[in-house]
């Protein structure tokens, strides 16, 4: 049988006394966009920081396109083709945005492409137009808005030329127009192609969002998480008519 894209198993995190992510188990497959749900505190970040091997599980594995990733480090992640961006965006502020989106451009999956350093300038020019701040690329980062930051995070994620593109709330901070704009960003990559000198794999992604309604317009599956395990899982139909999805979340939330 052909190993999955993406193959969580049995995960699980503490943190002293709290299980914070408890034995989940998914799969995600090459052209998927899978949606990550669930009240606050239920492990959805500490679950995506395990992937992206921020953080080390207490067991379980993560395999990648049949390849065991558990306790690899996450420049070693980065390299197998897995980016992500982070719900806080920390940028290196006093450096120029442009800067900010070259960095992870220099990790040996650029290298072993044979770039070097103007060829990344301006494949991070390209990552910044695509996400449509290229205006303001020689400011430095700590003057952009929640928005740009946004925008900013997908820029530095995309360089990378990802497989997997992990988002953590994409939307969170933007108002309706932003968040629009960013919904058909998220759909335009996936979709793949070649954006000026920089070629978008369209990504297969995992998606953190609150903001619900958004999220089940692009997602093709969506798992929730609750106190650190698997509720359910199913197609954003299914999961939005699940009386347990409901009760323990969507409930709460505005669809
Ligand atoms: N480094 C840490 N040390 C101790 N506890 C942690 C740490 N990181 C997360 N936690 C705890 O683990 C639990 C899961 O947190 P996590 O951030 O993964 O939830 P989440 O589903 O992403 O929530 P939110 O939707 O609010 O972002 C929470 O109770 C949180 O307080």
């Amino acid at each position: 049988m052909a190993a999955h894209f993406l193959e969580v198993n049995k995960l699980s995190k503490r943190f002293g006394g709290l299980h914070a992510v408890r034995d989940v188990s998914f799969t995600v497959g090459r052209q998927e966009i899978v949606g990550l749900i669930g009240p606050n505190g239920a492990g959805k970040t500490t679950l995506v920081r395990l992937i992206l091997g921020i953080i080390k599980a207490n067991s379980g594995q993560v395999l990648f396109k049949g390849k065991n990733l558990t306790g690899k480090k996450t420049w070693n992640i980065v390299g197998e083709g897995i980016a992500g961006t982070f719900q806080n965006a920390r940028p290196f502020g006093h450096l120029p945005i442009i800067a900010n989106v070259m960095v992870p451009c220099l990790g040996p999956r650029a290298s072993r492409r044979g770039e070097w350093v103007k060829t990344v300038e301006a494949r991070a020019m390209d990552a910044l137009e695509f996400v449509g701040i290229a205006d303001l690329a020689k400011e430095p980062a700590s003057l952009l808005s929640q928005g740009d930051l946004k925008r900013l995070e997908v820029a530095r994620a995309i360089a990378c030329e990802p497989e997997l593109l992990i988002l953590d709330e994409p939307f969170g901070g933007l108002n309706p127009t932003e968040t629009s704009l960013m919904a058909k960003s998220i759909r335009r990559l996936h979709k793949g192609g070649r954006f000026g000198r920089l070629h978008s794999e369209g990504p297969a992604m995992i998606i953190i969002e609150h903001k619900l309604s958004e999220l089940m317009k692009i997602v093709d599956r969506v798992i929730v998480l609750n106190f650190g395990q698997t509720l359910a899982m199913g197609t954003p139909e299914e999961i939005v008519r699940n009386p347990k999805v409901i009760e323990a979340y969507i409930g709460k939330e505005v669809i």
